[in-house]
């Protein structure tokens, strides 16, 4: 977030700002101090951040790793918590009969517990700093309000015209609509309903090229604290101050909403097994002991005890789960649950929606071409009359082109007054939009027949042309395969005049652009074992054109909402892990139903909302991060998890031996590391057990390197480097420690 919003003109200079368009000048902070709470430098921005631990970042987590001592926010980590039991109970017996080895043993323990929390913080404080520059963007302003309550479904008049009230943001409510004007902040989460706009969203995406929020298609969704930079739009509020999308975004940032995945539950109740496993050993050593004439103090007791629990990867798994989210906000991608993130590194399936996810989603009408029979008059007049009242782009496009192409052609239509105009919106499950005018009915009068225009997918209006009785030339299909093999979409025409068979007049051609660089990016995918599937509501010919394009390797034609839905579920029963991207409304059962969706920020709420995943650079192909942040979360836990037990077998034969020697003689040949004597051998474990959680947590914030490869390389790869590494560690690590205790007066 290099840009915060304050630093626009709009609310650093209230003078220039147009009245009533935003108190933050007066309401919020001055805006000098607000950008000095932000940090501006290129480091905190998303996806620019160096990943390296930094001194004054541990710094500034020390104050939260020691409000985590607190036993009630250990109960969660069984595994810590019996190392702060440990460390309380070893402070006391310490107290009670102070030495060198005592102190010793108690300041290790206490600094294992702390290391633990130490690398949650540190994990935590990552997403603290952008929550800051996040929370920037809330500031107060003032909305323009529009004074009475409207039916914006029904009502068909000019919005921007409706009389308004200033109000301040806080107190907007769901439901509200407001303007907004160029050079204003929009003062909440909405969706656009009258107007288009371009829009700098840079304080949510640290994009700063500006976007086109519309309203009709699946563009339309605005968030709260993003500026207008021209043009005015009206905006239907759809998130209540408090429970927005930067209020969602800052909560998921840092972490408070964070719940465990199912995956960490395991694996706690594994860690918890084997700390009753070991802490039964330690219990059942000491009868041997004591009948072996060499019974061990409780400090010796619990030293071992925390010495071979798990603790190192006890007290690592949460920072691996938070810096695995950061890594993605890093990238832009804001995952709303952590087993989403986890799912995402076993996908198989990527489903990808067509129109703004494949291509850039400014279908725009470039083409009029005329039916046999019919002329280009009728076609133009009935494309526009058809398209007046179609508040999607696609069909605010027509009306655009017909004015600037064709608007010789369209006959002056004589207004009736007394006509009843019914309007067809597009939907996507019809496929169709369009008009019905039924004359006045007017006593003497040779009324003109009532008449019916459809314009939609060939496939729809074809259904409804033969609804009529009518019929559609082969003529027709010819041009609508033209248009759908250059990969455009293309929209029939046909219109019924009075109870005759309807009439096919042409077809309108809507064009749109593939998103470049997506070819090699499928590819990478095909590389991961992914296959990408395009679900397209458009004809079976122009959605082949874009997928042979965008490089996708299966297509999904003439998919309604139910079908993109079904589809997942049959990949899902058959036993794949299923991803989709997408960005309309008619997207957002799909989204829901997938194991990650991913929705495009510039798409619908509905959508953002069905999802577990927004992209705040709708990129499809970001999916390729996502899969590997996912598998380098999975490979990264599992790694330390191997590595934490090896360590922790390895210390069992490292210090029992050294522990037992003066009454076991004979197990000096087991002592191999030859450590100067029980208490430093003991003491050096302890040392070491902490030291190793300090050590490896710049690896779990960053994460195993993930390499393409097959789940078996790499699981045989990992067995091998963090198996083999942990069971070798610990002799490295506790002889090297045990040289220097040895020093040590009362310990050596
Ligand atoms: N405004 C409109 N009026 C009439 N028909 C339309 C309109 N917009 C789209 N259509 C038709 O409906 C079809 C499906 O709509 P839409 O594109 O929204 O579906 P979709 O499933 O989201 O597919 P995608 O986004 O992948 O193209 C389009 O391919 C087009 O033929
Ligand atoms: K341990
Ligand atoms: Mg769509």
């Amino acid at each position: 977030m290099n840009r915060p919003v304050v630093q626009h003109p709009a609310v650093h200079d209230p003078e220039q700002a147009p009245a009533g368009s935003t108190a933050a000048a007066t309401q919020s902070p001055d805006p000098a101090t607000v950008t000095d709470e932000v940090p501006t430098e290129p480091g905190t921005s998303p996806g620019r951040r160096a990943s390296s631990l930094s001194w004054p970042q541990v710094r500034s987590a020390l104050p939260g790793a020691f409000r985590k001592l607190d036993p009630r926010e250990l109960l969660d980590s069984p595994v810590l918590l019996i190392v702060e039991i440990g460390a309380v109970a070893s402070t006391v017996l310490a107290v009670a009969d102070p030495s060198v080895f005592a102190v010793t043993i108690v300041v290790w323990l206490w600094a294992t517990v702390l290391f633990a929390t130490l690398a949650e913080s540190i994990a935590e404080s990552r997403g603290k700093a952008q929550a800051s520059s996040l929370r920037a963007t809330q500031i107060q302003t003032t909305a323009r309000r529009v004074e009475a309550p409207v039916d914006t479904t029904r009502y068909t008049g000019n919005l921007l015209a409706l009389p308004t009230v200033d109000v301040a943001s806080s107190s907007l409510s769901v439901g509200d609509v407001v303007v907004v004007r160029a050079g204003e902040v929009i003062p909440g989460d909405g969706d656009v309903i009258e107007g288009a706009a371009s829009v700098d969203e840079s304080a949510i995406t640290g994009e700063s090229a500006p976007v086109i929020r519309e309203s009709g298609g699946d563009r339309s969704a605005v968030t709260g604290g993003t500026v207008v930079l021209s043009d005015t739009i009206v905006v239907r509020i759809t998130a209540a101050a408090g429970s927005t999308f930067v209020d969602r975004m800052i909560a998921l940032v840092e972490g408070s909403e964070r719940q465990r995945t199912p995956n960490e539950i395991a694996l706690n109740i594994l860690l918890t097994s084997l700390t009753i496993i070991f802490l039964l050993a330690v219990v059942t050593l000491q009868p041997f002991a004591v009948y072996s004439g060499s019974r061990q103090s409780l400090l010796v007791l619990t030293a071992l005890l925390v010495c071979l629990i798990p603790t190192t990867i006890g007290a690592l798994l949460s920072a691996i789960g938070i810096a695995g989210m950061d890594r993605l906000v890093q990238r832009n991608v804001l995952a709303m649950s952590g087993r989403a993130v986890e799912a995402a590194g076993d996908v198989d399936v990527l489903l990808l929606d067509k129109t703004g996810t494949i291509t850039y989603g400014n279908r725009q009408a470039s083409d009029l071409l005329v039916a046999p029979g019919a002329t280009i008059a009728d076609l133009a007049s009935a494309a526009r009359l058809a398209s007046l009242a179609d508040e999607t782009p696609e069909g605010r496009s027509v009306v655009t082109l017909v004015d600037a192409g064709y608007v010789e052609h369209v006959a002056a239509t004589t207004q009736d007054d007394g006509a009843v105009v019914e309007l067809v919106p597009f939907s996507a499950t019809t496929r169709m939009s369009g008009i019905d005018v039924s004359p006045a009915e007017r006593a003497g009068t040779t009324s003109t027949p009532r008449t019916s225009i459809r314009k939609g997918a060939a496939s729809a209006v074809h259904a409804w042309v033969h609804s009529t009785g009518g019929h559609t030339p082969d003529q027709v299909q010819t041009l609508v395969d033209g248009v759908s093999a250059s990969g455009g979409t293309p929209l029939v025409v046909a219109r019924q005049t009075g109870a005759g068979p309807a009439q096919v007049l042409g077809v309108i051609h809507l064009k749109d652009v593939v998103k470049t660089g997506l070819r090699e990016r499928f590819d990478e995918l095909r590389a991961m074992g992914i296959r990408t599937v395009m679900v397209t509501g458009d004809n079976a010919i122009t959605a082949r054109a874009i997928a042979e394009e965008a490089g996708v390797d299966d297509v999904l034609a003439e998919a309604t909402p139910e079908d993109k839905l079904a589809l997942i579920r049959r990949e899902q029963e058959g036993g794949h892990l299923v991803a989709m991207c997408g960005d309309g409304t008619n997207d957002a059962p799909a989204l829901a139903q997938a194991d990650v969706g991913v929705a495009m920020n510039t798409g619908t709420s509905a959508a953002k909302e069905a999802g577990n995943m927004v992209d705040l650079d709708s990129d499809p192909t970001k999916l390729i991060e996502v899969v590997q942040i996912g598998k380098q979360l999975l490979i990264t836990r599992g790694a330390l998890t191997t590595f934490s037990i090896a360590n922790d077998i390895a210390k069992y034969f490292a210090i029992l031996p050294a522990m037992f020697m003066v009454v076991f003689p004979q197990l000096e040949v087991l002592n191999i590391m030859r450590l100067s004597s029980p208490e430093s051998a003991i003491v050096s474990a302890v040392i070491f057990n902490a030291l190793i959680i300090v050590v490896l947590i710049p690896l779990s914030l960053r994460g195993v390197a993930y390499r393409p490869a097959s789940a078996s390389t790499m699981l045989r790869r990992n067995l091998l480097v963090y198996g083999l590494g942990g069971l070798v560690a610990p002799f490295l690590g506790i002889k090297l420690i045990d040289l220097l205790a040895s020093l040590l007066p009362g310990i050596g």
